[in-house]
């Protein structure tokens, strides 16, 4: 049976158990989809950028070309849909109709954490979206912090084995652990860890922030570290401080919340800054983006692939249709800019210079 068939509302949202890391992930897809869940004031820095309109392009529309390829695998438009779910019945859900879109247009797809399935491995199967994607460049997840935690190559090779993925995601988020009640905010050696793990593991790792950005200085560390790619994850979209502070009953957690909730380094100063110290990293740009016109001026600032979670989510919770129509719709937007830019590749549109800064 498709995926598709099943409405959201027949799926049994509650956790199955009582298991902590499960009721969590439950948590996560209701506030995501019944709060205002967004940065405030902070912006994801795009809005200081823009293109430069060209009243004649010389080009047929129909011979732009949205093709990209990222860690050697080629995809059809330079879209990720981001790291987000899994470990419950309505993760399941989601993470498929995710994954038929996502092999539907050949783009890539990265599943929540998969701590929960590490955990209680009976959950792996909410995960398991390799045979409804079986070409895509398809990315596993754990947070880098369980290394502190009793985590270490096994873990990660289990992640990667069972979802059958191209590369592992580590996430880095510090100030979502220090407003999650019962985050792990044991940071300290980390590095040394993440350079130990991308020795052994043979697939790449990919460090990804979840919103509050990656410095240029911090990516340095991480490349020295044997990082393969990045995804800056800036500020300016989901609000993962706000997330955390609606999900405490404790007012000290809840206050943290607040006072963070648009802590971070906006998303195009993270492209723009891991660019200048490295001009060949694989780089995916995400955190706050929300049409195809940001997609693709985060890749005229230098990004490879643009990810994004927020919307991806919304859409998937609608229907298997709004997925297939959002990408269409993205797809539809970064083809126009090139257009109107006269640029016929994402390449061109990189060296083309089109995208001007209009304000600090
Ligand atoms: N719901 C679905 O299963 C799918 C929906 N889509 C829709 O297509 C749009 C973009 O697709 P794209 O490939 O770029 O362009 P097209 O419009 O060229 O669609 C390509 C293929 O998708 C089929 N299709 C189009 N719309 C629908 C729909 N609403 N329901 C079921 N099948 C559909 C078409 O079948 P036909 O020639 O018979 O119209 C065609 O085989 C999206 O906005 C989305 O609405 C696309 C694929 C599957
Ligand atoms: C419901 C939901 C769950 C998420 N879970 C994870 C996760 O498990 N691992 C991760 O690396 N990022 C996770 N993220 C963070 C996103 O991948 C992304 O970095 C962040 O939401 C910012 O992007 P956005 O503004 O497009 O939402 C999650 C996001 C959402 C919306
Ligand atoms: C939701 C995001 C943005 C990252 C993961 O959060 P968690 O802290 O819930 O992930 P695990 O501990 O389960 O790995
Ligand atoms: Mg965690």
């Amino acid at each position: 049976m498709s995926p598709q068939k099943t409405p959201l509302s027949e799926i049994s949202d509650p956790p199955d158990t009582n298991d902590q890391t499960q009721s969590r992930k439950a948590d996560h897809l209701r506030i995501c989809l019944d709060e205002d869940v967004q940065f405030r004031q902070q912006t994801n820095g795009l809005d200081r950028y823009r293109f430069t309109h060209c009243c004649l392009p010389e080009l047929n529309r129909n011979e732009i070309d949205l093709t990209t390829s990222f860690l050697g695998k080629k995809l059809e438009a330079p879209l990720l849909i981001s790291s987000m779910t899994g470990g419950t019945a309505q993760a399941k859900m989601i993470n498929y109709r995710l994954a038929e879109v996502a092999q539907y247009f050949q783009i890539a797809m990265g599943v929540g954490s998969q701590r929960v399935a590490v955990e209680n491995p009976q959950v792996a199967d909410t995960f398991a979206v390799r045979s409804l994607a079986p070409d895509i460049l398809l990315f596993a997840n754990l947070g880098a912090v369980q290394l502190n935690y009793n985590y270490g190559l096994e873990q990660c090779q289990r992640v990667v084995d069972t979802l059958e993925a191209n590369a592992l995601i580590l996430h880095l988020n510090p100030l979502q652990e220090c407003i999650q009640t019962e985050g792990d905010t044991n940071f300290h050696g980390l590095l040394d860890k993440i350079e130990t793990l991308c020795k052994i593991l043979p697939v790449p790792v990919i460090a990804k922030e979840v919103g509050n950005g990656i410095s240029a200085k911090m990516a340095t560390r991480l490349l020295e570290a044997g990082i393969t790619a990045i995804d800056v994850a800036g500020a300016g979209g989901t609000s993962w401080a706000k997330i955390e502070g609606e999900r405490a009953t404790d007012p000290r957690q809840r206050r943290l919340g607040e006072t963070f909730a648009d802590w971070g380094l906006p998303t195009a100063d993270c492209i723009v800054g891991v660019r200048k110290i490295s001009a060949n990293i694989p780089l995916i740009a995400s955190g706050g983006l929300r049409n195809g016109l940001e997609v693709a001026k985060a890749i005229a600032l230098g990004a490879d692939l643009a990810g994004l979670a927020w919307p991806f989510l919304q859409a998937a919770a609608e229907s298997e249709n709004a997925v297939y129509t959002l990408v269409d719709i993205l797809k539809a937007e970064i083809s126009t800019v090139l257009f109107c830019t006269g640029n016929r590749t994402l390449t061109e549109l990189k060296q083309s210079g089109v995208l001007e800064q209009i304000r600090g």
